[in-house]
C-alpha cells in the first residue's frame, strides 16, 4: 500500500530593524507562535535587538545604533501579522508622534508616523509615493504581489537607522517589505468572476463573501499559528475528498473569484527526506505542464509544516461514478483512451505516475484527468521509487524490479479498466488479484472481445509485452473516439 512523506518550509526572507524595546517585546511574543525550526533565529534576533536597545539606552546624544540586522538569507519563515502590524516597530523617539497613527477598522495597520531626530540611510531608496502617509497602505497589493514573485528579498528594502543630533525630519520609512507583508495579511474580499457562470455555488450564501473576508482576517490574525496563506487567499467551501494523508477542499480564491481544489497534506513534515518526497508531487506536476487529461496545477506552499497544493477543480473521481452506476463500454473506452493520452504525455517527458487507479482518475465536464502525482517519479529510476496502491501494482514492482516503470502504469491502467468493466472494487489480496498479476482474466460477458484482449495485454506479467502508452492511444479500438471525439 501507499506510503507518503511530507514536509515544511516557509515564506519570506527578512532583514529587519525595529526599536529595540519594541522588537524585543514583540519577539518574546512571536517566540510563542513560531515553530521550533525558527526558534534559534528568533532567539538570535531577540538577543541582538536587546543588545542594540541597551546601547541606545546608555547613550545620551549622538550615538550610532549598533546594526542589529540579522542575516536571514538562509532562513525562511512566516511571521504572524502582529509582528508587522503594530505601531511599535515604528515607535518614534518623540512619543507624541504616536498621535499621528491612523488606525481604522478596515485596515487596522497604522500608518507610519514621522520619525523625529532620526536620520536613516537606505541601501535602496523607496519610491516616495510608497512611503507617503497620504497613500492608503492598502494600495500596495500590487507591490505585495511583486514582492512575492521576487521571493521577498527584503534585504534590498531595509533601512539602516542612525540617531544623530539634528533636526532633520524624515518622512515615513516603513519598509516596502513590511508594507507588503502587512497587506498580504489582509485577505481581499471574495470577488465574483464575471466571466464564469457557476453562480449556484455561491448563491446559497450571498453574504458569505463579506463574512469570509472578516473570518479570513481573524483566522489569519488570531490563529495561534500566525499568518495563513490558505485562509488569506481562499474561502473554503467544502471538503471534497480525502486520501491516506491528505484532505482535499473545494475553495473559492478570493482575488479571482474562481473555484479550485486545494489538497492539504495532513502528515506533518519534520524530516528533510519527508519534505523532499512530498515536494516530488508538485515538482512533477509543475514540470509536466498542462495537458487536458492531467489535473491542472496552480501553486503550492508550506504552512504549519504542511504542504498545500492548489489544483484545478474536477467534478469527482471516476470511482464515484462507478459506484453509483455501471459504466458503459463506451464510457470505459473513452476514459481509457484519455488516460492513455495522459500517460503518453508524461512518459514522453520521462515521468511515470505509479499510482494509476480509478480513485486517481477525475472527471470534469466529461473529460477524464489523471490526478494524484504523489508517487510520480522519473522513468530512468534516478529518483526514489514509491509504488502506489498495491492492488494495481504488477508483480515486477513488488519484486523491486524497476526496469520498465512506464509499463507499470500500463498494468495499473489495465487493472483499473478491468475494475471499471466489472463494476466491483478490486480486493486487496486473494486469487482475483494474483490471477490479474499472472495475466489471467476471467471472461467479461458484458464487454467486447476486442476490449478484453486489450486489457489482457495490458496486464501481461512480462512488462515488455505490454503495449506502450503510445501503442494504446493508437489502438484501432479507439477509432470511434478519434473520429467523433467522444463516444456516446
Ligand atoms: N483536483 C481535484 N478535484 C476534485 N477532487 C479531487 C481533486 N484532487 C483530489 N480530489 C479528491 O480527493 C481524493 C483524494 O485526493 P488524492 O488522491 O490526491 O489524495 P491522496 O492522499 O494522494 O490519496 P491516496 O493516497 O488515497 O491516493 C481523490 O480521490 C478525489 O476524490
Ligand atoms: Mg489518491
Amino acid at each position: 500500500m501507499k506510503r507518503r512523506a511530507q514536509r515544511k518550509k516557509i515564506g519570506g526572507r527578512r532583514n529587519n530593524k525595529m526599536n529595540g524595546t519594541t522588537l524585543a517585546s514583540h519577539l518574546k511574543v512571536q517566540l510563542g507562535h513560531t515553530s521550533k525550526s525558527n526558534l534559534s533565529f528568533f532567539q538570535n534576533l531577540l538577543q541582538s535587538e536587546t543588545r542594540s536597545h541597551d546601547l541606545i539606552q546608555s547613550s545620551t546624544t549622538s550615538v550610532d545604533v549598533v546594526d542589529a540586522d540579522v542575516n536571514l538569507d538562509d532562513t525562511t519563515l512566516i511571521l504572524s501579522q502582529d509582528f508587522f502590524c503594530t505601531p511599535d516597530y515604528i515607535t518614534p523617539v518623540d512619543q507624541n508622534a504616536t498621535k499621528n497613527l491612523d488606525c481604522n477598522q478596515e485596515n487596522p495597520c497604522p500608518k507610519s508616523p514621522d520619525k523625529l531626530n532620526t536620520l536613516k540611510t537606505k541601501r535602496f531608496r523607496l519610491d516616495d509615493n510608497l512611503v507617503d502617509s497620504s497613500i492608503p497602505t492598502f494600495s500596495c497589493h500590487q507591490q505585495a504581489l511583486e514582492l512575492e514573485n521576487d521571493t521577498l528579498d527584503l534585504d534590498e528594502f531595509m533601512t539602516e537607522s542612525v540617531i544623530v543630533n539634528g533636526s532633520q525630519t524624515k518622512r515615513n520609512y516603513v519598509s516596502q517589505s513590511a508594507v507588503a507583508l502587512r497587506c498580504r495579511a489582509m485577505p481581499p474580499p471574495c470577488i465574483k468572476n464575471p466571466y464564469l457562470k457557476y453562480t449556484s455555488d455561491m448563491d446559497g450564501d450571498r453574504f458569505g463573501y463579506q463574512r469570509a473576508k472578516y473570518a479570513g482576517i481573524f483566522s489569519a490574525l488570531v490563529g495561534g499559528d500566525g499568518l495563513s496563506r490558505y485562509r488569506t487567499d481562499f474561502h473554503e467551501l467544502e471538503q471534497i475528498g480525502s486520501g491516506n494523508f491528505s484532505r482535499v477542499f473545494k475553495v473559492l480564491k478570493r482575488i479571482d473569484g474562481c473555484l479550485y481544489a486545494v489538497k492539504q497534506i495532513t502528515r506533518q513534515l519534520y524530516y528533510d527526506t519527508e519534505r523532499s518526497k512530498a515536494l516530488m508531487e508538485i515538482q512533477a506536476l509543475a514540470a509536466l505542464g498542462s495537458h487536458e487529461n492531467i489535473v491542472g496545477y496552480y501553486s503550492s506552499w508550506f504552512e504549519n509544516e504542511k504542504l498545500y497544493i492548489q489544483m484545478e477543480l474536477c467534478d469527482c473521481s471516476i470511482s464515484v461514478i462507478k459506484s453509483s452506476h455501471a459504466l458503459s463500454e463506451g464510457q470505459v473506452l473513452e476514459a481509457m483512451h484519455q488516460i492513455a493520452m495522459a500517460l503518453q504525455f508524461i512518459h514522453e517527458k520521462g515521468v511515470v505516475h505509479l499510482d494509476v487507479k480509478p480513485d486517481n482518475i477525475y472527471v470534469k465536464n466529461g473529460i477524464y484527468k489523471l490526478g494524484d502525482f504523489g508517487c510520480a517519479t522519473l522513468l530512468d529510476g534516478s529518483l526514489p521509487i514509491e509504488e502506489g496502491d498495491a492492488r494495481y501494482m504488477p508483480q515486477e514492482i513488488l519484486n523491486e524490479k524497476y526496469d520498465h516503470l512506464d509499463k507499470v502504469d500500463i498494468f495499473s491502467l489495465g487493472a483499473a479498466i478491468y475494475e471499471l468493466i466489472r463494476g466491483l472494487p478490486l480486493p486487496g489480496s486473494g486469487p482475483q488479484v494474483s490471477n490479474l498479476r499472472d495475466g489471467k482474466l476471467p471472461l467479461l460477458p458484458s464487454c467486447s472481445l476486442q476490449l478484453q484482449n486489450l486489457v489482457k495485454a495490458m496486464v501481461d506479467p512480462d512488462p515488455t509485452r505490454r503495449p506502450s502508452a503510445k501503442d494504446l492511444v493508437e489502438n484501432p479500438i479507439f477509432d470511434r473516439v478519434r473520429k467523433i471525439g467522444k463516444i456516446l
